[in-house]
């Protein structure tokens, strides 16, 4: 099954709502997101749920963003320097490059695969724009741990779906409003992928 990554959680009942829907959870601990939480709130939910927790940065220092929460998973949400990818290869963490969808980055993400087993995110330029899906595409054929975020919506979802990612990432798509999740749209949206395995 297409594996699903809600983002933006930023309470407690939202994040166990999705620890029984989704097989990822993003928590954004960068201070210019409206979505920003502390990461002290990671170490939190992990005692509340059971699926991996996503610290998801845009800026700082690699080491940094690594030690200040017991997160699962570290998705740098920025195109790293090729000195930042070597530095990712001396650390244990697993991490979530970022990958803008735009023919100018495909060389980037040439890079990261080459170095790198970690899983891609290939997601818009502009947080709340729709994902370039022909990229996307290209980028699905060609590494088995591309996922797909940018502008999924429980109406949309199965256009990303038929591209046939390792996984989809949903964040202001089940929004009730910035902050808030919206858990009748999280739900409408896994049985959506539910459903499309079950019927592929
Ligand atoms: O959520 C934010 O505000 C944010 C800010 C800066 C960088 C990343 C951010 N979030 C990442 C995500 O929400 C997801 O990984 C992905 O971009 C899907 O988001 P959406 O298009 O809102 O579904």
């Amino acid at each position: 099954m297409i594996k699903i990554k809600f983002c933006g959680i930023s309470h407690i009942e939202d994040a166990i709502l999705a620890s029984k829907l989704a097989d990822f959870l993003g928590v954004v601990t960068d201070p210019i997101s409206p979505r920003y939480v502390k990461p002290e709130f990671i170490n939190i939910v992990k005692r509340f749920v059971d699926k991996p927790i996503v610290n998801v940065k845009v800026n700082g220092d690699l080491r940094v963003i690594i030690n200040e929460s017991d997160a699962d998973y570290v998705q740098l949400h920025r195109v790293l320097s090729d000195n930042e990818i070597e530095e990712t290869l001396s650390y244990s963490k697993k991490f979530i490059f970022y990958v803008p969808a735009n023919e100018k980055f495909y060389s980037y993400f040439n890079t990261i695969i080459k170095k790198t087993n970690h899983l891609i995110l290939v997601d818009s330029e502009k947080k709340g724009e729709k994902v370039n899906l022909e990229f996307a595409k290209k980028l699905v054929k060609e590494y088995d741990k591309v996922g797909i975020g940018g502008g999924i919506t429980p109406d949309n979802v199965e256009e990303f779906l038929s591209l046939n990612p390792y996984w989809i990432d949903i964040s202001s798509g089940i929004e009730k409003y910035k902050t808030k999740k919206d858990q009748e749209k999280m739900i409408k949206i896994s049985e959506k992928v539910k459903k499309w395995t079950f019927i592929q």
